[in-house]
């Protein structure tokens, strides 16, 4: 199953603290974009990384990692701008959306992802909550969810290129804040699928994620 993936690094990191992008953090000499990046670089059925950054961190991105798959496009005001900019560029029949601060993501999830791909146009890693979930209404709790019924969303979310297209360009005309992917699909009523992703495949957000 040969995809493009569109690789988020446009944000401004702002919860991390840090005084510049996270996507340059340092972890164990790489910075968060190499490890992302490698890991979509070593899947040949990836055909076509679509980076999307801020346009005056382009070039800076660019002297980390060369290669003739990858592909710079402008980010926008917020992640949902950025996808809806990336998804312009794909090239393939099937996408993968990445957050670049997901780093830890390893090939065995992009296995899982292009095998349910094979047989569904929408699907997403997720792990089941394991914390007990409450709805908060003024400070007060107002319900306890069914644990067993709720899964935390991760990336990357994988989508037949069409469908992803048509659902961003719904969302975007009804004037929809969306804050992952699936939900442009859920929003069209249209079926979304779970793979099991990893819960080391965390979102460097926080000072203490750093
Ligand atoms: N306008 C935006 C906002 C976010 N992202 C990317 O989407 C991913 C997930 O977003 P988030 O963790 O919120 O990143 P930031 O926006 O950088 O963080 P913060 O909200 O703390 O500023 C990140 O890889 C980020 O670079 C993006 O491409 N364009
Ligand atoms: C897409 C996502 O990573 C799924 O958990 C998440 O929703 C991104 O949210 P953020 O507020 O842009 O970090």
């Amino acid at each position: 199953m040969n995809y493009s993936a569109i690789i988020l690094c446009a944000g401004a990191g702002k919860r991390t603290g840090l005084s510049y992008n996270k996507m340059y953090y340092n972890i164990d000499g790489q910075t968060v974009y190499e490890k992302t990046m490698h890991v979509f670089l070593n899947d040949s059925r990836c055909k076509q990384i679509i980076v999307v950054t801020k346009k005056e961190e382009q070039e800076d991105f660019k002297k980390l990692i060369a290669s003739s798959r990858i592909i710079f496009v402008e980010g926008g005001a917020e992640r949902q701008n950025s996808v809806t900019n990336g998804l312009q560029a794909v090239n393939q029949d099937y996408v993968m959306i990445h957050d670049g601060a997901r780093c830890f993501i390893k090939s065995d999830l992009l296995d899982r992802l292009c095998k349910s791909l094979e047989e569904h146009d929408a699907c997403l890693a997720m792990v089941p909550s394991i914390d007990t979930v409450k709805r908060v209404v003024d400070g007060k709790v107002v319900e306890t969810l069914k644990r067993s019924e709720l899964y935390n969303a991760q990336t990357p979310q994988a989508f037949k290129t069409s469908l992803i297209t048509k659902a961003y360009h719904y969302v975007n005309e009804h004037h929809l804040a969306v804050t992952d992917d699936a939900s442009c699909v859920e929003a069209l009523h249209e079926d979304v699928y779970v793979v099991l992703g990893d819960y080391d495949n965390k979102k460097i957000t926080t000072p203490q994620d750093l």
